[in-house]
């Protein structure tokens, strides 16, 4: 077992709910706040910024429910450096169990010039909105916002009289995403060891994401003796965004060796509550985001494949009971190999030999050079509608169509009879109608078109159709089904299908064979 004392243990601030909703257009409702906060909480989250109680009448309520629900976390509210914002702050958050009041005001020479005051004058705003905030609340943080751009002796100037005004813990903003890792870790380290007083207070790191930096400079910050990371769920936040949460908790995890701190995440949490911010904030998480894009834990390629299916290690540094997914995915592309299609075979219940994977293969590989993705549905459509085509009477060989607003459209077929090569041409009303009338003229027949049905196996126009057709012919009802990309094509193949089901059902009435109904699946 493993002792950690507090020094090791980097406290999580999740902002979600403040700075997450900032970014334009997450606007989330009252309902779905209080719902990802009890997430929050559930996953072990120490301090939830539940939002900015003077900005609306409904951030206020928010954040007065989510306090009065909590049961593990801190509660905590943001309110500028005005009486105000922080009276208001403390109403809502003052029921809570644990809570705590968190106050800023830019330091950096632009954020000065915003509201026009001098380097005293601002020095005074502090001393008095800080020491107004620890009156009402115990505990209090303070930002000097844009901090990584402010004058290094002003820095340290107004985080001492912040400590000396009671705040316990002081932020360390990089608000525009600006600073580098190396800094990020030195300044929290010099200001650690230059500021009187700051040894008594936890440093937190408040990182943006606008070059790409903020997980890096969150860990380089805890290198330099930050223990408080403030994070959102997804990386969702101004801009660019926040650190994300799951990016910096599981870098802690997998990377302790090097990074020997720890939280009090439960990881298994993280993907369900990954999904619930995506659906609520309406900001889908990109396929390759780190930890829980949906590429995350997917391998297409065929080296990759066979490495997982044989030492998961190969290519996946934690697992994906980590985050709480169920497993890996090895999506079938035109990267894969044999050993994750005959893997995926046997899943579905596929036993092939070594000929029968060989020739499945040829088929995969070239439904995949047309489509993006295969799915579990295009492969179990591909065996099926391999099955039983060498005995054939009828083989389509080639087809072209031509169809338009100019005219009719016309269908060209040429089709192998008996080893014949046999072709025509036909019309119709549409593409599929010229090419069944195509295909009658080359193996005429009396047989009764009853069913013709399509249906889009997978997403996207990219989508494998599967036809089925139905005949009926003396009372002999025959079906054929077959899956393509392309609709025409697979129409075709399943009209081929169940022609050649009529001529072996023909040939067993002739041997007074039974009727029933046979169907291209059937025939194996
Ligand atoms: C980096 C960050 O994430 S900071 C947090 C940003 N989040 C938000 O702004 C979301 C919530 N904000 C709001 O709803 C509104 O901006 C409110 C309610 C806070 C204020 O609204 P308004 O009174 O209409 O002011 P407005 O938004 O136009 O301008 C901000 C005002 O706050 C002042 N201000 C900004 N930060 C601070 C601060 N930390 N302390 C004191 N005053 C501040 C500005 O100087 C400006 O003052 P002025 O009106 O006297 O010029
Ligand atoms: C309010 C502060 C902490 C902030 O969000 C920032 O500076 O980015
Ligand atoms: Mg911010």
């Amino acid at each position: 077992m493993t002792m950690t004392s507090d020094k090791d243990r980097v406290v999580i601030f999740d902002t979600t709910l403040r700075d997450g909703e900032q970014s334009p257009g997450a606007t989330m409702t009252h309902n779905e706040k209080l719902e990802i906060a009890g997430l929050l909480d559930d996953m072990g989250v120490d301090i939830i910024e539940a939002g900015f109680p003077i900005a609306s009448e409904g951030d206020f309520n928010a954040v007065s429910e989510i306090a009065k629900n909590a049961t593990n976390s801190r509660i905590c509210g943001l309110a500028r450096a005005k009486t105000g914002d922080i009276d208001r702050c403390w109403e809502a958050i003052r029921h809570a169990e644990k809570n705590r009041i968190h106050t800023f005001i830019g330091t950096s020479p632009l954020h000065r010039a915003i509201p026009n005051l001098t380097m005293d004058e601002m020095a005074d705003v502090i001393h008095k909105s800080v020491t107004h905030a620890r009156n009402l609340c115990d505990n209090v943080q303070w930002s000097p916002m844009d901090a990584t751009r402010t004058e290094w002796d002003y820095l340290c100037r107004v985080i001492e009289i912040a400590i000396k005004a009671g705040a316990s813990t002081i932020n360390i903003p990089d608000t525009v995403g600006y600073t580098a890792p190396v800094e990020s870790a030195e300044l929290i380290k010099r200001l650690i060891e230059t500021v009187p007083g700051a040894d008594e207070v936890i440093f937190a790191t408040h990182c943006h994401n606008d070059l790409g930096m903020a997980t890096a400079n969150s860990l380089a910050a805890v290198a330099g003796g930050a223990r408080q990371i403030e994070c959102t769920i997804n990386g969702l936040g101004e801009r660019a965004g926040n650190t994300a949460l799951e990016e910096v908790v599981m870098a802690l995890k997998v990377r302790n060796d090097i990074m020997p701190w720890s939280t009090g995440i439960d990881t298994r949490k993280i993907m369900h509550i990954s999904r619930r911010v995506a659906a609520v904030s309406g900001f889908a998480v990109q396929f390759n985001k780190a930890i829980v894009g949906k590429n995350a834990f997917a391998h297409e390629s065929g080296i990759h494949q066979d490495g997982m299916l044989k030492n998961a290690e190969t290519f996946e540094i934690m697992r994906p009971s980590d985050v709480g997914l169920s497993g890996t995915s090895l999506p079938l592309g035109k990267h894969s190999g044999r050993a994750a299609l005959r893997d995926k075979l046997q899943q579905f219940g596929f036993e092939v030999g070594d000929n029968q994977l060989r020739d499945v293969f040829v088929r995969f590989k070239e439904l995949a050079d047309r489509k993006k993705e295969v799915f579990d549905d295009d492969i179990i459509a591909l065996m099926r509608s391999g099955e039983d085509a060498e005995n054939d009477h009828l083989q389509i060989v080639s087809m072209k169509v031509v169809c338009g607003t100019g005219g009719p459209a016309e269908a060209t077929i040429e089709m192998e009879i008996d080893g014949q090569d046999v072709s025509a041409t036909a019309s119709g009303d549409g593409p599929v109608d010229a090419t069944f009338k195509a295909i009658r003229e080359i193996h005429p027949n009396t047989a009764r078109l009853q069913l013709y049905q399509v249906q889009a196996v997978t997403e996207g126009t990219d989508a494998q159709a599967t036809v089925s057709v139905r005949l009926e012919e003396d009372g002999m009802i025959a079906t054929g089904e077959s899956a393509n990309t392309d609709t025409v094509v697979a129409s075709a193949k399943a009209y081929v299908n169940a022609l050649n089901r009529l001529i072996i059902r023909r040939g067993k009435v002739g041997e007074g064979a039974d009727t029933r109904e046979i169907s291209y699946k059937d025939v194996t």
